[in-house]
């Protein structure tokens, strides 16, 4: 499909479609129910099961995000919320202060204690992480149950009941209003913040740092603020707590409860905001329905329930691994998007270096870089210019003292057989890999030790090899991860809605960019659903999203269908005429032949010869290297 066709099957805007609007609106319906039940004949019983789901889903609202969402599995949720608890008990009860002072000091602790903690145990991965986390809970566990000044294990009593306005809520029905009025305020919160330039950043953290990291995202700054929010979603829900039982101590914060905390979030569906309302109230009544039945059918008393817990778990993970928010959502599939940034102004172009000489190759420049010079003149400098690079792997020596450059306004290739060393290449350019030596220089600037987002920053933006991407968001959303870095707007605007001008003008430039390469009709798809041509695609959208000064392919035309490619070559070509550099790694010779102005040929890790598309075709080196001959 031609750009032109992709632009003329854009949806419609949803929504202008009957139907939707209710769905639109079912959030804040059933918000409108949820907060009338007090005022309603409910019985205080369900009023008070509803009340612990509630301060349940708060803190499990903070596992969503980290655990689900963000894939740092962490059992320590349970002592943040202890931390929240404990911090309003004392201050509340020893110091007298008011519960509203002493929110912001159970977030304020919560908040320091996350940061150190996540410091120290971030940048763990694999199961070091999790286990940090048990360590941590135990720790917080342990401390809470073996200081004096809290109580040791029978905790703090007499703690104050919240009052507004002067009105003290001493009765569970009245605190209900509090509770969800937090709980609504956190899920809508965390809801806008998926949806937004952080939100698609934190979404990508379960993909690996590799992909977010090309895209100019700091991994670890999201991952601890992600572990931060979580930590305060948690302590809300402790200083809730504390003055809805008005006495605590250490065990609702032991490690059975951060074990719940994550079981409630897989059961709801991790991942799913409003799973988290869904995991707290399956396990609450559940809980309490075993706490009944179970002595009766086993003549005894005792914790069975967590026996029961443990079965369900496993039944979860093995039958149901999505949970019950992936069930509903399947019945009652969410509303596609507004289509609303029609109207956003563009983006401001990222500021590019002079092209050389318009569109072609500067002999000169192209010896320079042939010989690895990087010193030429600032005007006459290539765009690129890598310098004897090397890459080790072990023993093995995957880049053996490469050097190229690519001008201003260029396509290069760079071809060879399986294992010549180009995907590694591409990946010492763009800093995934670190060199082992070698230089290489880009505007001017050494970037062979510069990070892969920092890379990203000054103008280089790349696909992969292997189509690296977030399978559950939408292609538009996929797209737009690439323009993160021209976008401003912070977690805090995000969860405030005050990000949706920046938000528009970020999703126009992913439908532009979308449009551009022709798959504008598939911007809401889910990006797992599409094959693999459109999902590279997508990934060479996502890339020009970065308004690169030069785009580097790592085989784009692999699993497109001819006139899919003869699509591609055209888009290519304009990005060309508009300045753009860009470098190859290609199997397709005739794609490759057709449309670069100069070949770089590796075999073996070296650079065997470089050329013109004409004298690379011609060479019997080459052709030797293909057959597997000598030469
Ligand atoms: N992370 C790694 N650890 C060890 N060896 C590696 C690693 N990455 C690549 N190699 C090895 O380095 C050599 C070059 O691999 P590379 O993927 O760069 O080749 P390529 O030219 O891109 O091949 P292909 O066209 O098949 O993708 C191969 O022998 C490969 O096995």
């Amino acid at each position: 499909m031609t750009p032109a066709q992709s632009a003329a099957k854009l949806p419609a805007p949803v929504a202008a479609r009957g139907g939707l609007s209710l769905r639109r609106a079912a959030p804040a319906l059933l918000a409108a129910v949820v907060l009338a039940l007090p005022v309603l004949p409910v019985p205080e019983f369900w009023i008070t099961q509803l009340d612990y789901i509630g301060l349940y889903a708060i803190a499990v609202l903070g596992v969503v995000l980290l655990t689900g969402v963000g894939g740092l599995t962490s059992f320590g949720q349970a002592a943040f919320v202890g931390l929240g608890a404990y911090t309003t008990a004392v201050l509340t009860t020893q110091f007298a202060l008011s519960p509203w002072i002493t929110l912001f000091a159970s977030l304020a602790v919560a908040g320091a204690v996350a940061l150190l903690l996540a410091f120290l145990t971030l940048r763990m991965s694999g199961h070091y992480l999790p286990l940090a986390t048990i360590c941590w809970g135990l720790a917080l566990y342990y401390l809470m149950g073996n200081l004096d000044g809290l109580g040791k294990y029978d905790g703090i009593v007499a703690i104050p009941a919240l009052s507004v306005f002067g009105l003290e809520l001493r009765d569970n029905r009245s605190l209900f209003w509090v509770i969800w009025a937090v709980a609504l305020a956190a899920a809508f919160g965390v809801t806008r913040l998926l949806d937004s330039r952080p939100g698609r950043a934190i979404r990508a953290l379960r993909c690996g740092t590799t992909m977010p990291e090309a895209m100019g995202i700091s991994t670890f700054r999201y991952k601890v603020a992600i572990f931060v929010l979580s930590a305060l979603l948690a302590a809300v829900s402790g200083w809730l707590f504390a003055h809805f039982q008005r006495a605590i101590n250490p065990s609702p914060f032991g490690m059975h409860m951060g074990i719940q905390y994550l079981f409630m979030a897989v059961l709801g569906g991790a991942g799913q905001v409003w799973g988290a309302f869904a995991g707290a109230a399956a396990v609450k009544l559940l809980e309490d329905r075993l706490q009944v039945w179970l002595p009766q059918l086993l003549g005894t008393s005792g914790s069975f329930e967590i026996i029961v817990f443990g079965a369900v778990l496993i039944a979860t993970l093995r039958f149901a691994p999505r949970g019950i928010w992936h069930w509903v959502e399947r019945r009652w599939p969410a509303p596609q998007r507004v289509r609303d940034w029609g109207e956003a102004e563009a983006l401001a172009p990222r500021a590019r270096p002079e092209p050389a000489s318009a569109g072609k190759v500067d002999a000169e420049i192209a010896l320079h870089g042939a010989l690895g010079q990087t010193d030429a003149p600032a005007d006459r400098a290539p765009l690129l210019a890598a310098k004897d690079l090397r890459k080790q792997f072990g023993g093995l020596v995957a880049v053996k003292d490469v050097g190229f450059s690519i001008g201003h306004g260029e396509i290069v290739g760079l071809i060879g057989p399986n294992g010549a060393g180009k995907s590694t290449t591409f990946n010492l350019l763009t800093g995934v890999l670190p060199a082992t030596s070698g230089e290489v220089t880009f505007m001017g600037r050494r970037i062979e030790k510069a990070k892969s987002r920092e890379i990203a920053a000054l103008g280089i933006a790349r696909s992969f090899q292997h189509v690296k991407m977030v399978p559950e968001m939408t292609v538009l959303e996929n797209v737009a991860l690439g323009a993160h870095l021209r976008g401003g707007s912070g977690i805090a605007r995000a969860i405030l809605g005050l990000d949706r001008a920046d938000e528009r003008r970020l999703l126009r430039e992913a439908e532009r960019q979308l449009l551009r390469i022709g798959m504008g009709h598939l911007m809401h798809e889910q990006a797992g659903n599409l094959a693999l041509g459109p999902q590279r695609l997508m990934e060479i959208a996502r890339a020009l999203c970065l308004d690169p000064a030069l785009l580097l392919l790592d085989e784009p035309a692999a699993g497109l269908r001819h006139q899919e490619k003869l699509a591609l070559v055209e888009v290519l070509r304009q990005l060309r005429a508009e300045g753009m550099s860009l470098l190859l790694v290609e199997h397709d010779m005739d794609f490759v032949m057709g449309l670069t102005d100069r070949i770089v040929v590796m075999e073996f890790g070296t650079k065997l010869i470089e050329g013109t598309p004409e004298e690379v075709r011609n060479s019997p080196a080459v052709r030797a290297a293909y057959l597997g001959t000598e030469h």
